[in-house]
């Protein structure tokens, strides 16, 4: 198990984690979510010994980590660690060398690494001449050249292309698959839905929501229904009892209903504007989830009155 327990963390009177703890099992993959400044990168930078904890701990297979197994450890940094003038294929062979890999291994996981993460034709070039998303590239590569145990990424998904998100998501996943935990914070929640077994999300430096994205349903998400009434004037929900309207655009609404509303009224409400064309329940997002699980409790409690 990869543990992360109890950390606290404060910059001057600046409280930056209050107690964050999660675990991420072996063959698992942990996203990590929060708004900008939650504290990702702080956890993260923590388990990695770059920051040090007021209190709490990291633990790999029940002990803390160390300068020893942090070795083992392929991490991404948010600020990217890459030296501008090294070519991608003596960079790579670098890190993997600097991680304990022999000079034959080095190179041989340093090429294959290119490979996979589309590199091959850019292997003898300068980073500092690569665009921003392959630099990105050659990053991830960097972390996973040295066969890790444990994989901590900060954000590897951001500037990406499609074909790049795609060739790092199957890596990770491969990787899950040979029984490595991997945590990588990231804001496009569509692919940590898709990817993570399990979410967590952290609020004013403490993890409001975590599980999996399932459990986050049953727990933080009401009854959604999306209605699509095109000829209804804004706010037409917002009248109905026991309706809270969680988005609308152009005739196309998402309602959380009360536990006792009854559909068939939302319905009927929606035909009196109209033409209904789409009425169907709904799971939430993620996205849906994140926004309810981040807003301020007393907005939350504003919310649930008016729902009840
Ligand atoms: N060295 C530091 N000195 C003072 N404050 C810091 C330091 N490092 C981080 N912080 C503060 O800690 C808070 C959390 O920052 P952190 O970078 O961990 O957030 P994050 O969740 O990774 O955000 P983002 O999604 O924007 O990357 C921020 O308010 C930041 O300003």
């Amino acid at each position: 198990m990869l543990e992360f327990d109890g950390l606290h963390k404060s910059y001057g009177d600046h409280h930056v984690l209050e107690g964050v703890g999660f675990t991420v099992a072996p063959g698992s993959m942990f996203g990590f979510c929060g708004a900008n400044g939650a504290g990702k990168t702080t956890t993260m930078r923590i388990a990695m010994g770059l920051a040090r904890p007021d209190s709490g701990e990291v633990r790999w297979r029940g002990r803390p980590l160390d300068e020893g197994s942090r070795r083992r450890v392929g991490y991404m940094p948010e600020e990217r660690g890459l030296y501008p003038k090294m070519r991608v294929g003596e960079q790579l062979t670098y890190f993997a060398r600097l991680h304990g890999l022999d000079a034959a291994a080095a190179a041989r996981a340093a090429e294959e690494w290119a490979g996979r993460l589309g590199l091959g034709e850019r292997r003898r070039s300068r980073v500092e001449e690569l665009s921003l998303g392959n630099q990105q590239r050659v990053q991830l590569a960097a972390a996973l050249v040295s066969r890790p145990e444990v994989l901590i990424l900060d954000e590897p998904f951001s500037g990406l292309d499609p074909v790049g998100v795609d060739a790092l998501a199957e890596a990770l996943l491969e990787q899950c698959r040979a029984g490595v935990p991997v945590v990588f914070s990231s804001h496009q929640l569509d692919l940590v839905e898709r990817l993570c077994d399990a979410v967590g999300i952290l609020a004013r430096g403490r993890m409001v929501a975590s599980g999996t994205v399932e459990e986050l349903r049953r727990r933080e998400a009401g009854r959604l229904l999306r209605v699509v009434a095109p000829d209804a004037a804004p706010g037409w929900a917002g009248a109905v009892p026991g309706v809270r309207v969680v988005s609308e655009r152009a005739g196309d609404t998402v309602l959380e209903l009360a536990e006792d509303t009854d559909d068939q009224v939302v319905l009927a409400a929606a035909l009196r504007t109209g033409r209904v064309t789409h009425f169907a329940w709904r799971e939430a997002t993620l996205v849906e989830l994140f926004r309810e699980a981040v807003a301020d409790p007393a907005q939350r409690t504003a919310r649930e009155e008016v729902a009840a």
